[in-house]
């Protein structure tokens, strides 16, 4: 008999409504914090928006904007040479990954409860063991969310700065380094500013998950939201950053593709 083409059933499911489209992407906004890093460092730029014209004499019938920020600002994507680990890797760049890693399974591990009672809350390899239990094995090649809600936060809370830096939860170094060892994740994603705590520059390596998921030529996506509407196994998601030549990583639409019913 006629073999399915899994593309013609992602269409008639989509076209029929039997796939929910859920937006991961928080709104570029200057108002959006971004990461602060300590003060003897270059920093990350807010998203700015400067009109060039609005149907007017600097141009009658359209209306366009030129917008500055950086590649990690809002909700955006990491490439492997973001980071000194990854500097040296093949296909390292926005514009050179293979654009097949930018579609695919995601599982989200829900650490929600713990996020809301503890601000540094960690994502142990004991959390993945006991969700592995519950959902079955985290297949390779998947994108693995840590659901903190944290999306839910503003203003200063969202960042969370106390006296010796940020406070937000992130992925022990033991965590990131089974999921790429021992899983062969694709990518890490969080809600959070970035894909390690806020206190990730404590840890050896510092900033764990970046060091590890770029050394191992993996991806990161940070300040996402929604990902309490996603369940924990049998989401996609589309996530290909903008075509930046060389570039470090870039804001980008984050989707989910969610099977209904
Ligand atoms: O990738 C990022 O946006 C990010 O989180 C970051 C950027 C630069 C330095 C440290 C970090 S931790
Ligand atoms: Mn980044």
């Amino acid at each position: 008999e006629k073999l399915v083409n899994p593309v013609e059933l992602l269409s008639s499911a989509l076209l029929s409504g039997g796939v929910e489209v859920v937006d991961l992407t928080h709104t570029l906004d200057p108002d959006f914090p971004v990461i602060v890093l300590p003060p003897e460092f270059g920093q990350c730029a807010r998203f700015r928006m400067e009109e060039i014209s609005a149907y007017d004499h600097r141009g009658p019938a359209w209306k366009w904007n030129t917008f500055t920020c950086s590649e990690h600002t809002g909700t955006h994507f990491d490439a492997p040479i973001h980071w000194i680990s990854g500097k040296d890797l093949p296909n390292n760049t926005v514009d050179s990954i293979p654009p097949e890693h930018f579609v695919g399974p995601v599982v989200v591990i829900d650490c929600s409860q713990g996020s809301a009672q503890d601000d540094d809350f960690e994502l142990t390899p004991e959390i993945i063991a006991a969700w592995e239990v519950e959902h079955g094995r985290i297949p390779a090649d998947s994108w693995v969310f840590m659901r903190t809600d944290w999306s839910k936060r503003s203003g200063a809370a969202y960042l969370n700065m106390r006296d010796d830096g940020p406070h937000s939860p992130g992925p022990t170094p033991e965590a990131i380094r089974f999921l790429i060892d021992e899983r062969s994740i694709r990518g890490f994603g969080t809600e959070t500013v970035g894909t390690d705590a806020g206190q990730g520059a404590h840890y050896t390596p510092p900033y764990p998950a970046h060091f590890y998921l770029h050394g191992a030529g993996k991806y990161g996506l940070q300040c996402m939201c929604n990902l309490d509407q996603l369940p924990a196994t049998g989401a996609m998601i589309l996530c290909a950053p903008l075509k930046i030549k060389s570039g470090t990583g870039s804001p980008l639409r984050v989707l989910a593709l969610v099977p209904k019913g």
